[in-house]
Order: C-alpha cells, then sequence, then structure tokens
C-alpha cells in the first residue's frame, strides 16, 4: 500500500483513502462527515479546513492489502450468529446490534484469540448478560488503515467458524409467585417483592399469572407450586424461607415438587439462598423452573435472582456457570443502579 498525504487544495478531485471524522462537542455529535472513496471538490475545502484539516491521505492499494472497513466486514460475517445483525463499517468500525431482547451469548476465548493480533480491535460487553433489541453488543476494527490479508484470515480462523456470537431470545413466559411468611399472611408486613419482579418481568417479556400466600408450611407451600403447575405456570417463584430459620420450609417444598435440583445456593452477594429446581408440568411433561428466592429479593433492587431469570426465560439450564458467578458476582450497590450495565449481570 503506498499512502501519499498531499495538501488539502490538491487533493481536488481525487478520493479519500479514508472516512474523516467531525465531532461537535457542544453539540455531542460525532461522525464521519466524508467517507472512504469519496471525491474531493472545491466546495468541500471550506468545511475540511473547517475541521482542522491541512493535508488529505490518499492512497494506493497494494496487492494482499485490505482496507479498515473490509477487514471488518470480513470478521463480522463470521462472527454474528442468530439474532444479530451485522452494521456497514463507519470509521473503519462495525458492531453487531441485537436483534431481540435477549441473553448474550458468546465464549470470551474467541475474543481473545483474536485481539492476539495487537491491530486488532474485538471489544464486547460481557458474556451471558441481558440485552435490549436495538443494543450494540460489540464493535471491531483494525487499528492501522490497512493490514495484510493473512492477518485478516488469521483472525477470520481464529473464530473457529459457528458465528459464535448470538442472542438467545427472552421467551414469553407466565410466572406464578408464591410470597411466604406468616407475617404477610397476616397482614403485619407488606409484601415488598411483587412491584419489584413486575419490572424485572418487563424487561424480560414476562406476565405475572397470579400470586398466591402460604405461612411457613412445607405441605402449603408444596400444593401451591402444585396449583401453579396444573395452571400452566412455566416459572414459578417462591419467596422467604430460603435461610436457616427453623421456619425456612421452602427448598424442602421446592425439592417435593421438582424431578430435578439444579443449585441450591450460589456465589453472588446478596442473594445467595437462591435456588432452582425443575417440576414437570402436568400438561405436556415440559421443564417448569421452581425458584427458591431469599427474602433479600423484596429488599434489594439486585439479588442473584436477576443473574438467573434472563437463563431461564432464554430457556437455558445455566448449570456448572451458577458455580462462576462469583467473580462479579458481588453487587456494589451503587446510588443510582445502572444494571445490567455493570459486573454484577455479567456471567464468568
Ligand atoms: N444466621 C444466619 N442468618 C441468616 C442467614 C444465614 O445463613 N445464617 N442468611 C441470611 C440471608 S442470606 C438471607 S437472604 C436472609 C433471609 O432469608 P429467608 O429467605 O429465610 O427470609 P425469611 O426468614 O423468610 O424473612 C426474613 C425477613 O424478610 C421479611 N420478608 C420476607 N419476605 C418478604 C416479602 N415478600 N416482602 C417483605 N418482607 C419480606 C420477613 O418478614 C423477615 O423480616 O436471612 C439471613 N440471615
Ligand atoms: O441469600 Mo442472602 O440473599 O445473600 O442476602
Amino acid at each position: 500500500m503506498k499512502i501519499t498525504t498531499i495538501p488539502l487544495e490538491e487533493a481536488v478531485g481525487l478520493p479519500l483513502a479514508h472516512d474523516l471524522t467531525q465531532i461537535d462537542a457542544k453539540n455531542h455529535k460525532k461522525s464521519a462527515r466524508f467517507k472512504k472513496g469519496q471525491v474531493i471538490t472545491e466546495a468541500d475545502l471550506e468545511t475540511l479546513r473547517g475541521m482542522g484539516r491541512e493535508n488529505l491521505s490518499i492512497m494506493e492499494m497494494s496487492p494482499g492489502d485490505v482496507h479498515e472497513d473490509d477487514a471488518a466486514r470480513q470478521l463480522g460475517e463470521v462472527l454474528c450468529g442468530d439474532n444479530l445483525r451485522l452494521t456497514e463499517p463507519s470509521e473503519g468500525r462495525c458492531n453487531l446490534v441485537a436483534e431481540s431482547s435477549g441473553i448474550l451469548w458468546y465464549l470470551a476465548e474467541t475474543v481473545n484469540r483474536v485481539n492476539q493480533d495487537p491491530d486488532w480491535v474485538l471489544s464486547a460487553l460481557a458474556p451471558h448478560r441481558p440485552v435490549l433489541a436495538g443494543q450494540v453488543v460489540a464493535g471491531f476494527r483494525i487499528r492501522p488503515l490497512v493490514m495484510e490479508d493473512y492477518r485478516v484470515e488469521r483472525a477470520v480462523a481464529a473464530v473457529r467458524g459457528g458465528k459464535p456470537f448470538t442472542v438467545l431470545p427472552f421467551k414469553p413466559l407466565k410466572v406464578g409467585l408464591i410470597t411466604t411468611g406468616k407475617e404477610i399472611v397476616d397482614k403485619k408486613v407488606e409484601d415488598a417483592f411483587r412491584p419489584k419482579l413486575l419490572e424485572k418481568l418487563s424487561r424480560l417479556n414476562g406476565t405475572l399469572m397470579g400470586q398466591r400466600f402460604r405461612t411457613d408450611s412445607l405441605e402449603q407451600i408444596s400444593e401451591a407450586i402444585a396449583a401453579f403447575l396444573s395452571e400452566g405456570a412455566d416459572v414459578i417463584i417462591c419467596t422467604g424461607g430460603m435461610s436457616v430459620d427453623a421456619d425456612d420450609k421452602t427448598p424442602g417444598a421446592i425439592r417435593s415438587r421438582c424431578r430435578k435440583i439444579s443449585f441450591q445456593g450460589t456465589p453472588a452477594l446478596p442473594g445467595a439462598m437462591l435456588m432452582l429446581g425443575w417440576a414437570e408440568s402436568p400438561e405436556d411433561g415440559r421443564d417448569v423452573a421452581v425458584i427458591g428466592a431469599p427474602a433479600c429479593v423484596a429488599f434489594d433492587d439486585r439479588t442473584a435472582l436477576d443473574k438467573l431469570l434472563p437463563f431461564v426465560f432464554a430457556g437455558m439450564e445455566p448449570g456448572d456457570l451458577v458455580r462462576r458467578w462469583g467473580v462479579g458476582g458481588l453487587c456494589e450497590h451503587c446510588p443510582t443502579c445502572h444494571y445490567p450495565a455493570c459486573s454484577f449481570a455479567a456471567g464468568s
């Protein structure tokens, strides 16, 4: 590749080597004001001077050179999996954008392998966190203007095929809520979890199908789980009674109705007493998630339950990943909560 730098005035009639960025900090605007390949005209000179340009780069590519736009596009085509869209390059950068709300899925190792070449930049939101439709989940580019084709091919090969970036979309699941505790049944304490759950469901594409109140009795909680199962619930959440008190009966009730227990206890705080089991739907035999949520879910806005629900709504069994939730899994209780734009939302 040959890049020739020439004074602005001599560039009239010649094509630009790369996009030229204009930043208007006062109005918080940043865009590619001139695009790669655009032929400079007399009328453009005033604008270019206003952007502080005195010289421009005119490029002649050599055989084997890949322009930044093409490099980013080639990587994007192998990265972009289900429910994501690849954007056109702008200023040499492409993005992956979520087409549905869901859980972002990829292996950290894929990103690290591409970035072994210090001139590649592949940067993504943390894996396994919830994302919204329309959200940029990854951006990538090369650092120089052009790169040798073998380095682009090496990055493409490092992805190892399979379109590894995907969004697992949230399904419209129906949730049954069982609120346990004699003090709540007796109306001495008002349930504080229902409004918090409604806010969570609005992000997850879920609906609350009903709420049952039960005292700390294994039989009563177990019967309420069975009732929601027979009414067609996809997810059943039992709150309270998950800890070590004599009256804590919820885990036993969940075990009484589940054919499999995924976990009881997670290394995330708050919410460490969280539990997940799977019951059989009497309707069609499908798996129904039965969650035991410790009482802190009624108090804290974000708990281990927020790490679990995206998996359940994406139809995923978190499995061994739960044992990795300790990394980043300590909520900072920020004065203004930015969840899920924080390490607490990320899954290792
Ligand atoms: N010695 C120990 N103490 C505690 C442990 C422990 O391991 N050892 N675990 C702590 C953790 S972690 C949690 S979380 C809490 C609560 O666990 P539980 O799920 O058993 O909570 P309860 O005993 O049922 O209730 C505690 C408290 O919260 C109020 N509550 C419960 N549900 C609601 C609701 N839906 N809305 C409003 N308030 C609610 C309840 O009235 C009690 O005051 O235990 C720690 N302690
Ligand atoms: O389960 Mo407790 O929830 O860590 O606060």
